[in-house]
């Protein structure tokens, strides 16, 4: 089994990442030493910037996940700002914000951070389209997927075996792991 570190705080997404990795053959270790994160329009930089930093500290390859839910009527709000914003609002709080908006239309972007010490890093992104739901739905997953709409049914409603074979993240994974073969 191929050995890969993640450095995250995010259980979900340590979860999710080793979850997809380990029917590929690779066995997921969670770093939590963390990065700060630059703010920055997009995600690309942040992950870039996450792996480099974090490649050099350890002095071994590492991956890392920024992602974010774009909201289009919001002109892609919270994005970069995904994590304050579940932290500090919560979805009850943008629900709220979107409570009016008919145009509910929505993307999920992870974007994969990989690098290796005294390398260049490399960006790999994966992206989900859907809806805001009107109401918080489901119980899996974690974040926003109780609010994001797939097809008629949240993330949360959906299950992670299922989100993990049509995210944002499952479609960042496969492009890094097309690289890496
Ligand atoms: O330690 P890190 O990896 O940075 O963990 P984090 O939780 O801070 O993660 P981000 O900086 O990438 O912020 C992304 C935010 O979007 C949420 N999020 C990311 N992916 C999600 C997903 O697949 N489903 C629901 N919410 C998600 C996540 O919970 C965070 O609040
Ligand atoms: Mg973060």
């Amino acid at each position: 089994m191929r050995k890969i570190v993640f450095v995250t705080g995010n259980k979900g997404k340590f979860q999710e990442v080793r979850d997809i990795l380990a029917v590929r053959g690779f066995e997921v270790i969670q770093n939590t030493d963390g990065y700060p994160e630059l703010q920055e329009e997009d995600l690309e930089p942040i992950a870039a910037y996450g792996a480099k930093l974090s490649a050099e500290r350890l002095g071994m390859p590492v991956m890392v996940d920024d992602s974010g839910l774009f909201i289009n009527t919001l002109n892609g709000f919270p994005g970069p700002y995904s994590a304050f914003i579940e932290k500090n609002l919560g979805n009850k709080r943008v629900l709220k914000i979107m409570e009016d908006e008919t145009d509910r239309s929505a993307m999920f972007k992870s974007v994969i951070g990989y690098c290796e010490p005294g390398g260049e890093p490399l960006t790999f992104t994966g992206t989900v389209e859907g809806k805001i739901a009107f109401e918080e739905l489901g119980t899996g997953g974690f974040g926003y997927d109780p609010i994001f709409d797939y097809n008629g049914k949240t993330f949360g409603e959906l299950g992670d075996e299922f989100k993990n074979t049509v995210s944002h993240r499952r479609r960042a994974l496969d492009k890094f792991l097309e690289w890496l073969d």
